[in-house]
Order: C-alpha cells, then sequence, then structure tokens
C-alpha cells in the first residue's frame, strides 16, 4: 500500500550550514531554496534568524522569493528567538516556526542547567509563543535520542495540547541503531494520547554512518517528516541524506506504505552540483545516488549484463535522478563487449573478430598505463596501427625550459634518436609550446598537433601530471601520453611517445639540432 504522502524537510540552509566551512551568503540560499522548490520540497529550513543579522535577512529573503514550499526558521525555546523567526518569516506564502529545546538528562542537567519541569514549561511557553505567529508550529526535544522515553511522552503530550502541529524527535549526537530508534518513534505515537494531532518528524545525524538507516526506520515505524540535507551536508559527519532517504522509499515501494510521488527527482543531481559548488565541499565519486559513479560501469562482467539489460546491475534510472545517463567507463576491468559497443557508438565497424581483438589488446595496455580513457584514446587507438612506443627510436635526456614573468618561455633540450644524442633550443608562447618547439627542431615530423591534454594522477602539489597529446600525419591519428610531477616534463614525454609512434626511423631528418 502507498497511500500516504512522506513530508520532506530540508535543513541544507540551516544544519547544513553549520558544517564547518559551508556558511552561505543570502544570494547563496537563495538559489539553493529555488532548486529546492524545484524539486518540490515540502519544508525549506532557510537559517535560524537569531544568530545574526546576515541569517535573519538570508531567512527573509528565502521567505520572499519562495512561493511553492513552507519557508521554516529555528528558534530556542526563548522569546525573542521566536519573534525573530517570527518577523524573518512574516512574508512567507507559507511559514513555519520550529523551536526546540534538549530533553536528554545530559543536556537538560550539564548545558541548560534546568530541571525536566522548567524545560517542559519553557518548550510549552515557547510554543504558545509561536502560535502567535504562525499556526505551522514544529516543536524539536533536542536529543531525544538519548531522552527518557517517559519523559519525552509527557513533553510531547504538553507540546501538542500548546499547539504544535510536528513533533520532530532527533537523533541529535547520532547515537542510536535502527531497530532501537524505530521502537523509539513507534512507542511515542502509541503511548503520546494526542499523536494523531500531529506529524511525527525524525532528523538524525550520521556520526555512526546510520541517519539515512534511521530515519527510514522510523518511517517504517510511523514517522510522517524525514529531516535531512543535499549530499547529507550537517553538523560534524552531517546529517540524513536527502537523495538517499528519497530514492529508497521511491526505489522500495513494495517496503514502505509511505511515498514521495509528489518530488520532482531529477532535480536531485543539478540540486547537489550546486550545493557541493556553493560549500565547496566535493561528493565523494562513490556517494550513493549523486556520486560521479553511482551509475558508472567499470567491469565487463557489469557492462556486458547492462548492455544486455539494464536492470541486471540498476535499481534505479540515472536520468531519473537527474543524470544525463548511466556511464560506461572503459578501463582495465572492461570487457569486449563493452569496448566493442562504444565503438560502435564513435562509429568505428570492425571488419573481423581479429580485428576486435588486436584492438582490445592494445586497449588493455593503455588501460594499464593511463589512468582514464576517453573515446579520443579510443579513436587514436583504433588509427594506431602496427608501430607502438616500443619502438622507442626517440628519448629524452635532458631538458631545461626558463619561463619567468616578462620573458619569452625558452626550452633547450637534448635527445637520443636512433643511439645519436641531438641537442637543440627554441622560444614559445609558454614552456610547453618552446618545449614541443624544441622538438620538432630534432625531429622535424611535420605533424600536427590535435589535442593536449593533461589530468592529474595524484592530488596534492606534487601530484603525478599526465598529459596526452593527439597528433596527426598524412591522415593517421595518434596519441601520446607522458607522466611526471613536472608538467612540462610530462608534456615533452607526451609528445615524444606520440612521435615514437608517428615518425619511423627512416623519415626523419634533423636538419636544425646540433651533435652533442
Ligand atoms: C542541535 C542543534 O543543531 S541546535 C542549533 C545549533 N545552531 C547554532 O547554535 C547556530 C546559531 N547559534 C548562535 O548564533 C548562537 O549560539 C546564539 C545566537 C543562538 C546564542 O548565542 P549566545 O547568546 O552568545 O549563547 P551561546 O551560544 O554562548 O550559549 C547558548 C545559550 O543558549 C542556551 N540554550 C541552548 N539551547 C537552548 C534552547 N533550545 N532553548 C533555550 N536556551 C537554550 C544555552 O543554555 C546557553 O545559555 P547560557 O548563555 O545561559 O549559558
Ligand atoms: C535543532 C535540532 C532539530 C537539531 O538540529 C538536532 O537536534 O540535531
Ligand atoms: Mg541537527
Amino acid at each position: 500500500m502507498n497511500d500516504d504522502r512522506l513530508i520532506i524537510f530540508d535543513t541544507t540552509l540551516r544544519d547544513g550550514e553549520q558544517s564547518p566551512g559551508a556558511s552561505m551568503t543570502k544570494e547563496e540560499k537563495i538559489r539553493i531554496a529555488r532548486a529546492l522548490e524545484r524539486m518540490h520540497v515540502d519544508v525549506i529550513e532557510a537559517g535560524f534568524p537569531v544568530a545574526s543579522t546576515g541569517d535573519f535577512d538570508a531567512v527573509r529573503a528565502v521567505a520572499r522569493s519562495i512561493k511553492d514550499s513552507t519557508v521554516c526558521g529555528l528558534s530556542r525555546a526563548l522569546e525573542k528567538d521566536i519573534d525573530r523567526a517570527g518577523e524573518a518569516l512574516k512574508e512567507a506564502n507559507s511559514a513555519r516556526i520550529h523551536t526546540f529545546i534538549a530533553t536528554s538528562p545530559i543536556h537538560m542537567k550539564m548545558k541548560l542547567r534546568m530541571e525536566p519541569d522548567q524545560v517542559v514549561e519553557q518548550a510549552v511557553r515557547a510554543v504558545k509563543r509561536a502560535r502567535q505567529y504562525t499556526d505551522n508550529i514544529e516543536f524539536s526535544a533536542e536529543d531525544a535520542g538519548r531522552s527518557e522515553l517517559d519523559f519525552l511522552c509527557r513533553i510531547v503530550e504538553q507540546v501538542i495540547d500548546a499547539g504544535a502541529t510536528t513533533i520532530n524527535i532527533p537523533d541529535t549526537v547520532g547515537y542510536n541503531v535502527p531497530q532501537q530508534f524505530g521502537e523509539t518513534i513507534r512507542n511515542l505515537i502509541e503511548r503520546v494520547p494526542n499523536s494523531d494531532k500531529a506529524v511525527f518528524s525524525v532528523h538524525c545525524h550520521n556520526d555512526l554512518g546510520l541517519a539515512v538507516a534511521n530515519s527510514l526506520s522510523a518511517v517504517l515505524n510511523g514517522a510522517r517528516q524525514v529531516e535531512c540535507t543535499i549530499n547529507g551536508l550537517g553538523e560534524r559527519a552531517g546529517n540524513a541524506s536527502l537523495e538517499e532517504v528519497v530514492m529508497t522509499v521511491k526505489t522500495r515501494k513494495d517496503i514502505f506504505s509511505c511515498n514521495v510521488d509528489h518530488l520532482d527527482t531529477r532535480e536531485i543531481v543539478p540540486t547537489s552540483k550546486l550545493v557541493a559548488g556553493i560549500t565547496g565541499f566535493a561528493v565523494q565519486p562513490n556517494k550513493a545516488i549523486v556520486g560521479a559513479n553511482a551509475f558508472a560501469h567499470e567491469s565487463g562482467i557489469h557492462q556486458d549484463g547492462v548492455l544486455k539489460s539494464r536492470e541486471t546491475y540498476e535499481i534505479m534510472s540515472a536520468e531519473d535522478v537527474g543524470w544525463s545517463a548511466n556511464r560506461m567507463v572503459l578501463g582495465k576491468h572492461s570487457g569486449r563487449n563493452a569496448f566493442r559497443s562504444r565503438l560502435k557508438e564513435l562509429g568505428v565497424e570492425f571488419a573481423s573478430e581479429d580485428e576486435v581483438n588486436d584492438a582490445f589488446a592494445r586497449f588493455k595496455d593503455l588501460a594499464d598505463k593511463k589512468h582514464e580513457i576517453f573515446d579520443e584514446d579510443l579513436q587514436a587507438l583504433v588509427t594506431e596501427t602496427g608501430i607502438s612506443a616500443e619502438n622507442e627510436h626517440i628519448d629524452l635526456v635532458a631538458m631545461r625550459v626558463c619561463s619567468e614573468t616578462g620573458e619569452t618561455p625558452h626550452a633547450d633540450v637534448t635527445l637520443n634518436v636512433d643511439g645519436h644524442e641531438q641537442q637543440a633550443e627554441a622560444d614559445g608562447g609558454g614552456p610547453v609550446d618552446a618545449a614541443f618547439r624544441a622538438i620538432e627542431k630534432v625531429i622535424n615530423s611535420g605533424a600536427e598537433l590535435l589535442l593536449y591534454s593533461v589530468n592529474n594522477i595524484t592530488s596534492g602539489t606534487d601530484a603525478q601530471g599526465e598529459v596526452t597529446v593527439r597528433m596527426e600525419k598524412d591522415g593517421r591519428i595518434v596519441n601520446g601520453q607522458g607522466a611526471d610531477t613536472d608538467i612540462v616534463i610530462a608534456s615533452a614525454k607526451a609528445y615524444i611517445n606520440a612521435l615514437n609512434k608517428i615518425v619511423s626511423p627512416v623519415e626523419r631528418e634533423h636538419p636544425q639540432a646540433a651533435d652533442v
């Protein structure tokens, strides 16, 4: 049965912003809020208005620009916080005030320094105050995950009586495990006499990596709102990730009795990219749903399965979450079927199985050497016949490159050509250009450079740089690769690697080079 809507409450702009280093400007919050609205997220928590004038302005600006989602502001259980939130949300089409107070013994005693009775009283007062601004009031029992159930039941009953319409049960420190957390939710709903007057919500943190699992367990036990963030951003290890919660409920309709059918899940990937770009928090490639590899297949057996029937290795479609398509990544684990299929897409047909096998063998050799294989590498691979880099009759012996502000870059190279050392110098538009020109003075290949690209194989300032050059001579196209921590040397190596394939020993003339 799938008869119930799961309310998606996004807190990227509030709890997400609590990730150290993820502060957002007003304009950035508006851009993210608009993306969330396009996704049809139900509630957008835009910030904590009392925190600063900047956050107040941001919440007010989001409230003014969002029409379809409810805009929410957070406040402690204090009059001044609630009044500030009420003021910031005044112009919202649909506003919610979210007020919270901690309910766990450790938080009440050590942090708030309050007796439980005082906490209940303050929570009730806060909810009543918030009702002066809107009927849409959420109350959170902070650190509910470590609170006593009897006390939780008591405070929840009283805040519902005071006018709270959503009761949020946070696992603030990510301490809970799925079965236990689900039971807490079920017990609360069963034991609180007026529980039918409010929506039960959960807000889970990822300290043990269980935020999504705990949220979903709560949903299976009656919660009908999940608080989550794009890319799982949030305080410390983050919050439950919106994309994982939403796509689990959508993909496992056989398990969940509620649905997220109102959401446009195709907005997930664009929104994830927007949040990553704004915060500078890159998404790890293997992150579920939004990671670059989430719909990529590299192994031959998987690629073969997906080519025959996509569902063999995909439980949802890449397009459904906003990727343009799934990806077949050709690498050293790939098999002939994927190789042949990609080349077919590139317009290359093989005349015989022998040709396929020959090209495939060269592809595997390349994949052993090269970090990532691009379509252009494949195109070059099928046009490279016979001559391989094993015929290395040209070698880089030494290179000196001068590049100074205000000076023309200059390169001095020494090559070993068929056992003879030859040296040449040249100026260039940049150090790489100067190096290529000096090499050409020795080899005089007459080949045209079609492409030059740099990738880093490792990261950091001492990264290995991998350079690919593509060259054409007399209609034959070859690729050359070179790797080095010095990018100019990597470039020279790549150029020489290509020359070794395109220039045969007899062809060479070296009129401008000096014998060393
Ligand atoms: C689990 C969560 O994510 S809760 C939200 C966390 N987010 C934030 O804290 C971000 C925004 N926070 C801020 O900008 C500031 O902390 C402010 C503006 C809210 C408060 O700043 P300050 O007045 O300087 O207080 P400070 O942050 O040092 O201490 C918090 C105070 O609030 C009290 N407090 C904490 N939670 C609550 C609550 N829910 N209701 C009432 N009082 C509370 C604390 O006991 C402490 O009181 P004390 O000063 O009497 O000891
Ligand atoms: C304010 C509340 C909902 C919170 O962020 C938490 O308890 O983690
Ligand atoms: Mg939180």
